[in-house]
């Protein structure tokens, strides 16, 4: 079998007495949208967190592409092609999407010590801010500034700012939250588009949108895996169904 792009092994991660991330093993294989799904509290955040290296693992593993990278650090990570989403808050809202696309792929391209006033001129990085953005869908708001732009435009703008460093894996933590019904119909239709060129580990509260984009779905609950399967298993699942999906109306209306 090929060698999976993203391999977890028995992660542990602690708080004090809690155990976030207890045992946790996953394969990611290339191209594949994997899900991670589960209840509020359940480790989703932390687990990502960890596969980012913004937190350390107590014991366990995580590789990219055969390499092991559980002791690298986030920076490090990202230049292998490992990306994640950053969430709003980090977004500069004085400057125009494009500059900060621009920010981000002149930090990709190690030359963050030079003055930011010359990513805006170079043509390289205003190029590849260009292409960032039109890949979802918001070339024609490239010169807006950032607080003129909706809550959905922030999100979309979010990923152009990841895909600046050319990942090979996305992890996305809660792309849908806070968006309206068309809104986050456009989200999961510009996940669809994304999902051919690059992995996506895509946690999400938005069945609807999980079980319209996932291949694969791993369920944590309590910092543990209790199913990891295609949809049509996760769905099925009678563990799955008690501790997180219950009654919850998982309809596929995305399309
Ligand atoms: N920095 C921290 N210090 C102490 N406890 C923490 C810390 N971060 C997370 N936890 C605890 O670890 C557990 C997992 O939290 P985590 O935020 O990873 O869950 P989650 O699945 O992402 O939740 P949500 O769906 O609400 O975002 C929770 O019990 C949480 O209180």
């Amino acid at each position: 079998m090929a060698e999976p792009l993203l391999r977890v092994e028995k992660l542990v991660r602690r708080f004090g007495g809690i155990i976030a991330t207890d045992n946790v093993s996953l394969d990611v294989a290339a191209g594949e949208l994997h899900a991670i799904i589960g209840p509020n509290g359940a480790g989703k955040t932390t687990l990502i967190s960890q596969l980012t290296g913004h937190l350390a693992p107590n014991s366990g593993s995580v590789s990219l592409g055969g390499r092991d990278i559980t002791h690298l650090p986030a920076y490090r990570r990202c230049a292998l092609g490992l990306a994640r989403s950053f969430q709003i808050t980090s977004l500069l809202f004085d400057f125009t999407a494009a500059d900060n696309v621009a920010l981000a792929a002149q930090a990709h391209a190690g030359t963050s010590f030079r003055f930011f006033a010359n990513a805006r001129k170079e043509k390289g990085l205003r190029d590849a801010a260009h292409a960032a953005l039109d890949r979802v869908g918001l070339l024609h708001r490239a010169d807006v500034v950032v607080s003129r732009l909706s809550h959905g435009e922030r999100r979309e703008l979010e990923l152009a700012v990841a895909l600046a460093s050319k990942p090979k894996l996305l992890l996305l933590d809660e792309p849908m939250a806070g968006l309206g019904v068309t809104e986050s119909q456009r989200m999961v239709k510009l996940l669809q588009e994304l999902r051919k060129e690059v992995s996506i580990v895509l946690v999400e509260h938005d069945m609807p949108a999980v079980f319209a984009l996932a291949d694969r779905i791993t369920v944590l609950v309590y910092g543990r895996v209790i199913a990891s399967g295609d949809p049509a298993a996760i769905r099925g699942n009678d563990d799955v169904k008690r501790a997180y999906l219950g009654d919850q109306h998982v309809v596929t209306h995305h399309v």
